[in-house]
């Protein structure tokens, strides 16, 4: 029941509201589109986008935010926080948390040069969080291979073109070193040489666990096709970067019409992110509108 003119009676000004607290935002720190756009992909896989992942941990709840693939990496919850109160300010008690991170992603895409595409709203919001499940390999692993990779991904009704496409959102963006450090250092033929000796400068054997990389080494503040042309001279930083693209498997023919084809990556980016975006809504009397998104009411 998701629908682009959910609040068009009920909140005409909820979107216009939204976008222009989310550019106030993005215009502060460029990073934060990057970190939108991650929010969202971390929120929808972990019981659906039902801004779950925005809660606190209180006596009741174990927040999803203290989960492994989220504590210190995801970013981004005060920017929500003040979307929403700016929105509270007009249409108290209609607009939900979790429509507000489907739509900050969609406006963060489009003010650094990705796509824009008509975001569907009307979810509700959890009234728990799901810090176990968040923890219980829902969401990706660093280091998880291309099975691994598509079956989560398929588990989520999302196909291997969705996988690929989706994961171009590391077109921005940063990594801390722990993440991608163990790649630079195994001498594998997967990796560009001079660019694993220029990633281990800032990313040493010990230390510096909390240090930050582009995962574009070319273009980190845009929202370009770039990412696939990196896949491609083994110029990925994650694992699961890489394994996309020189295996010999399906994804390396996707991976090289996207490098080749600007416009059809952004075509395909918008396309699987409205079906992500469509991952286990709560509609109708389910879950709440949450009056602050970080506490449910
Ligand atoms: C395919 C499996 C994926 C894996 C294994 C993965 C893993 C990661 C990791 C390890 C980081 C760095 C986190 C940190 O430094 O704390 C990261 C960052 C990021 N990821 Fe993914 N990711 C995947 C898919 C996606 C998808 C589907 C999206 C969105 C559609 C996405 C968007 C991002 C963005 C934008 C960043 C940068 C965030 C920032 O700078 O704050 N990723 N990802
Ligand atoms: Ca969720
Ligand atoms: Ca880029």
């Amino acid at each position: 029941q998701l629908s682009p003119t959910f609040y068009d009676q009920s909140c005409p000004s909820a979107l216009s509201k939204i976008r222009s607290s989310i550019r106030t935002a993005i215009t502060r720190e460029r990073r934060m589109a990057a970190s939108l756009i991650r929010m969202h992909f971390h929120d929808c896989f972990v019981h659906g986008c039902d801004a779950s992942i925005l809660l606190e941990g209180t006596s009741k709840i174990e927040s999803e935010r203290d989960a492994l693939p989220n504590f210190k990496s995801v970013r981004g919850f005060e920017v929500i926080d003040k979307a929403k109160s700016e929105v509270e300010k007009v249409c108290p008690g209609i607009v939900s948390c979790a429509d507000i991170i489907a739509v900050a992603a969609r406006d963060a895409s489009e003010y650094v040069g990705g796509p824009k595409w008509a975001v569907k709203v009307g979810r509700r919001d959890s009234t728990t969080a799901f810090k176990a499940l968040a923890n219980s390999g829902e969401l990706p692993g660093f280091k998880d291979n291309l099975d691994q990779l598509s079956g989560l991904f398929s588990k989520k009704g999302l196909n291997t073109r969705d996988l690929v496409a989706l994961s171009g959102a590391h077109t921005i963006g940063q990594s801390q070193c722990f993440l991608f450090r163990d790649r630079l250092y195994e001498n594998s033929s997967d990796i560009d040489a001079g660019f694993a000796s220029t990633r281990k400068r800032r990313c040493p054997t010990v230390g510096s666990d909390g240090n930050l990389a582009a995962l574009d080494l070319v273009t980190p503040n845009s929202f370009d096709n770039n990412y696939y042309k990196n896949l491609m001279q083994k110029k990925g930083l994650l694992v699961t970067d890489q394994v996309l693209f020189g295996s010999g498997a399906s994804t390396d023919g996707i991976v090289s019409e996207y490098s080749r084809n600007r416009s059809k990556f952004a075509a395909d980016f918008a396309t699987a992110m409205i079906k992500m975006g469509d991952i286990e809504p709560l509609t109708g009397s389910t879950g709440e509108i949450r009056k602050i998104c970080s506490f449910v009411n």
